[in-house]
């Protein structure tokens, strides 16, 4: 019948529709598939843009995903899903795995390979840089005072010249080779490339000597002889190390090494953006000179104060901060948040650092550079009107907090972020007493982007002019 015609007619299409659904579906997978996989590659290139793009277009408090070419970032957003990340154990989320897979160490530090899990050969690094450190920076100041000055003057007349940063620069490129190329290759690329970088093997053999005369001291000392006192962070780590297992002068080598990695790509970076946010915004100088004459001996003596110097590169690393990518944790055992997104094993959480600083919602007028923007009024005599007081509560640089994610966030945060200022602060405040600075091309692009980081270009060109001489 015609009705039977027309079933059997409409079975027929159905099917046929169905074929061709799934050819497609087959179809696309790939498709799909392959145009993920160029977008994590694109990563490498775009991290900054893409992980901004992601926090405008579905964060809204919650966490996104962002893929590269070797993970998968889960980025948290909201004060409650960053209090999670902050409370999982350090056997389920690490950051020591993280920064594990990040810098390579068994290729880049000389042999060096800590473990996954935080605190398998104790946190003593903490007490020594967070409380040691810290607590002899007034001793430190004025001796690191008169290097900077001294090198600052060399570089003026000596300049151009590089070659300090290459310990740092070796390991980020072959820590990047290692972890893009196949697990297949990747020991065997890393051995051959740790053997041809200078280097580590400079920095191990120059540190080795001095460690090793360390440990015969400890060992002096523990048989009651007199053995001469050491203020400094090799004895500050060889001390803070296990008691039951102390650390022989290799290892102590291998710790100082991670920590110099962690400590002045940073700073250095850091500090090359606030110079040129100094030649961008010159208005600036007159306040900060004044401040720094009047208040520069008792910082040195002290470490604390010089309000103005600390909100304007607090204001420099919030517009042009190193990294978009902060709290980094990658996953030794699955991990799922309250809101249901999880982690999976090798998966990173971690914290959208550039994106939280440049919202509108924390930081008023968010992409106007408003150096003085964190200072407490109350405390500060700044008398033009130019300078706007913009954030509704004063902090310091060295604050951490859900809206300041430069140290990381929680227990973990940087213990050498108050180092880091002062140094800063050193740095800052000598060029700005010693010289006029100028960066003749303002409009071209100052930055490479790799990945979550962003890098000041080797040829953006700074004068400096010593101020005797104008
Ligand atoms: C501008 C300079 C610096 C920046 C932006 C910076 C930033 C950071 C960040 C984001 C973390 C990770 C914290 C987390 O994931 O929660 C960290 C950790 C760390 N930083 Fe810094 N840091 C700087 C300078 C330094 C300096 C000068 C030192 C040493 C003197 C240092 C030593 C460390 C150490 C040892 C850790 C690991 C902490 C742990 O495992 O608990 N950093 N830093």
């Amino acid at each position: 019948s015609l009705f039977d015609i027309t079933l059997e007619d409409s079975k027929v299409y159905h099917r046929l529709i169905g074929i061709l659904s799934r050819c497609l579906s087959l179809l696309q997978a790939p498709f799909i598939f392959a145009a993920s996989r160029v977008r994590a590659w694109e990563y490498l290139f775009r991290g900054t843009a893409i992980i901004q793009n992601a926090f405008n277009e579905q964060a809204n408090g919650q966490p996104f995903e962002v893929l590269a070419p070797d993970n998968r970032y889960v980025f948290v957003t909201s004060a409650k899903h960053i209090k999670e990340v902050d409370s999982a154990p350090d056997t389920v989320l690490s950051l020591q795995a993280a920064s594990k897979q990040m810098l390579q160490p068994n290729s880049t530090m000389y042999g060096f390979n800590w473990f996954d899990r935080r605190g398998t050969e104790g946190v003593g690094f903490i007490r020594a840089l967070r409380t040691l450190l810290t607590n002899n920076l007034p001793q430190i100041l004025p001796g690191l005072t008169t290097i900077i000055k001294v090198r600052l003057d060399a570089l003026h007349s000596e300049s151009p010249i590089v070659g300090a940063l290459a310990y740092i620069e070796e390991t980020l490129i072959c820590a990047e080779i290692v972890r893009l190329v196949p697990k297949r290759v990747a020991g065997l690329l890393g051995g051959i490339l740790s053997r041809r970088l200078r280097s580590q093997k400079i920095i191990f053999d120059t540190l080795l000597p001095v460690a090793e005369q360390r440990c015969l001291e400890r060992e002096q000392k523990r048989l009651g002889q007199d053995v001469p006192q050491h203020a400094d962070c090799i004895q500050w780590i060889m001390e803070t190390s296990p008691s039951q297992n102390p650390w022989s002068a290799a290892r102590i080598v291998h710790e100082l090494m991670a920590i110099w990695f962690g400590s002045v790509h940073a700073l250095s970076t850091t500090i090359t953006f606030a110079i040129h946010d100094l030649c961008l915004h010159p208005e600036y100088v007159k306040p900060l000179r004044e401040e720094l004459l009047h208040s520069y001996d008792r910082f040195q003596r002290t470490a604390l104060g010089l309000p103005l110097l600390d909100s304007f590169i607090k204001e420099s690393a919030r517009l042009t901060p190193v990294e978009s990518m902060s709290t980094r944790r990658s996953a030794l055992q699955p991990f799922t948040l309250s809101d249901g997104t999880t982690v999976n094993v090798g998966d990173w959480a971690c914290t959208p650092v550039r994106a939280i600083m440049q919202n509108a919602e924390f930081y008023p007028e968010a992409l106007a550079f408003n150096g003085f923007r964190f200072i407490d009024q109350s405390g500060v005599n700044v008398e033009s009107d130019n300078f706007k007081i913009l954030q509704p509560k004063p902090s310091k640089l060295t604050d951490v907090d859900n809206t300041w994610h430069v140290w990381g966030t929680g227990r973990m945060a940087c213990p050498g972020r108050f180092y880091a200022v002062a140094v800063m602060k050193v740095i800052m405040g000598q060029i700005i007493m010693n010289y006029d600075c100028d960066l003749p091309d303002k409009v071209g692009s100052r930055y490479l982007s790799w990945r979550s980081t962003v890098l000041p270009k080797h040829k953006t060109v700074v004068i400096f002019t010593p101020l005797q001489l104008i």
